[in-house]
């Protein structure tokens, strides 16, 4: 669960489609030169969506009772303080394996990012549906069924399912500040090659950087390329940590820059202690004695462009 910048909640009726608070933000943080202003009441939102604390605490009351109890974390680059992952984990069946992929990418090709405005400099105009498989999208994973919503003027979530497996992406498309985002989970990992599923995605939005994050709880024989480094097309890694969690799982954080662009920053540790609504950053050479989270005890009293034909929307 990744949360840079909120997360909709949907369902079935679309009046209901509401938008979390981005947790660990400020709101000005997400109104770079008032770009998104207009919306700033969808960021006063209720408990428990205001920060990660109470989040946790509403979780653990569901899930924290579970035989892995609940897990919180907070992740992120000290170079890029504005960015954080807020994690969460709880199963009834730890032994078993469950793989997570999470990617943050940043500033999207802008003619990728076109595809998710509603209306085109031609008048054309766009719906999910369309937004889905024009950005290639249904191609990640193709047998995924897609649920997919386009925001007005602009904007893109989807949820999909797959047997086991749920995929989940949100897509920010304003010049400026565009984002998207990508989690899959519970997919057999042997029966998908780790790059080239990050690559499917990739070139839905180009980004000129990105983060990817793998966490595996529960047996690790069968994760193969899952558990190793990434090597991406057209990109740099700029950053690597591996870490073991707490709760047995271990954690593989990657980021990186296009390679036609200049490299920023040097690898730093991305792991963070969670305490109270803010993180603390852990060592600056990315190792650390003891993997730091948020005990769950702590919290538990707490309260390709245009050109394609036009679909049916
Ligand atoms: C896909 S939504 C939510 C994204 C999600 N929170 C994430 O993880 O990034 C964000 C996009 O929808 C647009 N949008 C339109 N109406 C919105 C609303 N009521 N609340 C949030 N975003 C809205 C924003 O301008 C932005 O491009």
């Amino acid at each position: 669960m990744e949360s840079k910048g909120g997360k909709k909640k949907s369902s079935s009726s679309r009046s209901s489609l509401m938008y979390e608070a981005p947790l660990g933000y400020s709101i000005e943080d997400l109104r770079p030169a008032g770009g998104i202003k207009k919306f700033s009441a969808a960021y006063s939102n209720p408990s428990p969506y205001k920060n990660f604390a109470d989040e946790v605490a509403f979780l653990n009351r569901y899930f924290g009772g579970l035989k892995s109890g609940g897990n919180a974390y907070v992740i992120g680059d000290p170079a890029k303080p504005g960015q954080k992952w807020h994690i969460y984990y709880a199963t009834e069946h730890p032994e078993e394996p469950v793989v997570t992929l999470e990617m943050c990418m940043t500033r999207l090709d802008k003619k990728k990012a076109s595809v998710f405005f509603k209306t085109s400099a031609d008048g054309h105009t766009s719906c999910a549906k369309e937004m889905t498989k024009l950005s290639g999208i249904s191609d990640i994973i193709p047998e995924m069924e897609i649920c997919d919503f386009d925001f007005e003027p602009c904007g893109y979530s989807m949820n999909a399912i797959h047997g086991h497996a749920f995929s989940t992406i949100h897509v920010t498309p304003e010049d400026g500040f565009s984002y998207a985002s990508y989690e899959v989970m519970g997919l057999n990992p042997s029966s998908f090659a780790y790059g080239d599923l990050v690559n499917r995605v990739l070139r839905c939005f180009s980004p000129s950087e990105f983060s990817v994050a793998v966490t595996i709880f529960g047996g690790r024989d069968d994760v193969k390329t899952w558990g190793k480094m990434l090597d991406a097309e057209a990109y740099a890694c700029s950053n690597m940590v591996e870490q073991e969690l707490p709760s047995g799982g271990l954690l593989i954080y990657q980021s990186f820059t296009a390679t036609d662009e200049a490299a920023t920053g040097s690898p730093r540790s991305v792991l963070h202690g969670f305490v109270g609504d803010r993180a603390e950053n852990g060592s600056e050479n990315g190792e650390h004695d003891a993997p730091l989270c948020w005990e769950a005890d702590a919290v538990h009293d707490e309260t390709e462009g245009r050109e394609a034909k036009k679909m049916k929307c």
